[in-house]
């Protein structure tokens, strides 16, 4: 029986896991896809470092081309990071015939159109599970087990770094800096967290699910983003008073037809499933017009839970390769872009102000919201903020963003607000 050879590049993190798992899975695999699978060569940075796995000297490379231009080579499977160069050694790869596999969320993200093009022209396959919710099968459920309905509505909690450290801020008290810095000894975090606290780790990971569910193509620029610096204590325990848990929610939303994107730290009501969703784990609710609700939920990154899609892709190359289908299913984006006016998207508004302790303080503000045609859902009154003020939480119904801008930069002129402590998009 003729073997299936990959080339691995990269044999960090996720390369290992996949090494463990074509290793320790065989029997399984070459069963459901009628071939042994091989690990034939594999590109990493540093020949000499020291690995947790037994793998051959004689696989590895520090030259990436040796691997793409192997003629043995079936499938490229990478996990190396990256992305100009790496763009490069795809396209290399597609060009000579290879199908890819790919963990690269920032290259999917920023080139996935163009890549899917030339791999589609190839009659290649490019699959890329674990590049969104590492272990969660929700790309292939967005292109398969959704292909017949019309997505309204996807809300993920898509970087578990973000989700491990608001979770342990809400449920210890911990502070940021010391839980940053816990989830970055942990492994969870980026080499760089600047792009998970800032939320950008999570508009790319959006920008993938929102042009799977829409069927279009989300480009990175289009996602508004907001991180959680900003997220205060403060900010998490009034949440709770309320009934809310803060979480970094990226939200791609159909309205009137048109599409928003966004990933911002957002109060989400404790009944919403999402809002049980803590730790490092990831869950993806997606709202379907035909089926409702849906939500997928488990580990988003690490070694184990990632490699699980990797190979599961791999074995769909394989799958394909045997039907002689490959390309088939990089159905690139087919439907026009038509963005929603950022100005236009609406959703409910937490504020959370400081105002005057005086008579007739919550005419006067609840006055500015009706000017603008904001209705509010409620208003809590909170303990002294000081001897002279006190703190008011307001969540409004859903209102534009520039109804809501409208009414902020009034209330700058109410000698009364003392100053808006918060504003949260409020979900559930
Ligand atoms: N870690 C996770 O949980 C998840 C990761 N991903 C994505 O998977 C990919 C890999 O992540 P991860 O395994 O964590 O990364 P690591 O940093 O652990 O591993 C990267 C691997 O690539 C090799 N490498 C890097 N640059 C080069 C180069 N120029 N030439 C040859 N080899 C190179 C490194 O070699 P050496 O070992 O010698 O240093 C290393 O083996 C990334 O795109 C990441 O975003 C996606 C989902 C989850
Ligand atoms: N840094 C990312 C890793 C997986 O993509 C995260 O925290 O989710
Ligand atoms: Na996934």
């Amino acid at each position: 029986m003729k073997s299936v050879k990959v080339g691995l590049l990269g044999l960090g993190t996720v390369g290992t896991g996949v090494v463990r798992i074509v290793e320790g899975h065989q029997e399984d695999l070459s069963s459901q896809v009628g071939s042994p699978i091989v690990i034939e060569k594999v590109a990493v940075k540093n020949i000499e470092k020291t690995r947790s796995i037994d793998i051959e000297r004689s696989k590895l490379t520090e030259d990436p081309w040796e691997v793409i231009c192997d003629p043995e080579i079936d499938v490229i499977v990478e996990v190396m990071g990256g992305v100009d160069q790496t763009k490069e050694y795809i396209l290399e790869a597609l060009n000579r015939g290879k199908h890819i596999v790919t963990a690269n969320k920032d290259l999917m993200a920023l080139y996935g159109a163009e890549i899917m093009d030339v791999a589609r022209e190839k009659q290649c396959d490019i699959f890329y599970e674990a590049s969104v919710a590492g272990g969660i099968p929700i790309i292939r459920t967005l292109i398969e087990g959704f292909s017949s309905d019309r997505i309204m509505k996807i809300m993920g909690i898509v970087n578990g770094t973000t989700n491990y450290i608001l979770s342990k801020m809400s449920q210890e008290g911990a502070s940021y800096d010391d839980v940053l810095a816990e989830a970055q000894e942990l492994g969870y975090a980026e080499a760089d967290p600047t792009s998970d606290v800032e939320g950008l780790d999570a508009a790319r990971k959006m920008a993938i699910l929102g042009s799977l569910g829409f069927r279009t193509n989300v480009d990175l620029q289009d996602v508004a983003v907001r991180g959680i610096t900003t997220v205060s204590k403060e900010d998490i325990l009034y949440a709770k008073r309320m009934g809310y848990e803060i979480k970094l929610l990226g939200i791609a939303e159909r309205q009137d037809d048109e599409y928003s994107i966004s990933v911002e730290p957002t109060m989400v009501k404790h009944s919403h499933p999402i809002a049980a969703v803590s730790g490092v784990f990831n869950a993806v609710y997606v709202y379907g017009e035909a089926v409702g609700e849906t939500m997928f939920y488990g580990p988003g990154a690490g070694e184990m839970p990632t490699a699980t899609s990797i190979v599961a892709d791999l074995v769909a190359v394989i799958k394909n390769q045997k039907l002689g289908v490959n390309g088939l299913r990089a159905i690139g984006p087919y439907k026009p872009k038509k963005l929603k006016d950022d100005e236009q998207v609406a959703y409910k508004n937490y504020l959370l102000l400081q105002v005057a302790d005086k008579a007739g303080v919550l005419s006067k503000i609840t006055q500015v919201f009706a000017e603008y045609d904001v209705s509010l859902e409620s208003v809590v009154q909170s303990p002294n903020a000081s001897m002279s003020d006190v703190e008011i939480i307001i969540v409004t119904h859903n209102a534009s963003k520039a109804a809501m801008n409208k009414v902020l930069s009034h209330f700058e002129s109410l000698d009364v607000i003392r100053k808006v402590k918060s504003v949260y998009r409020v979900e559930g």
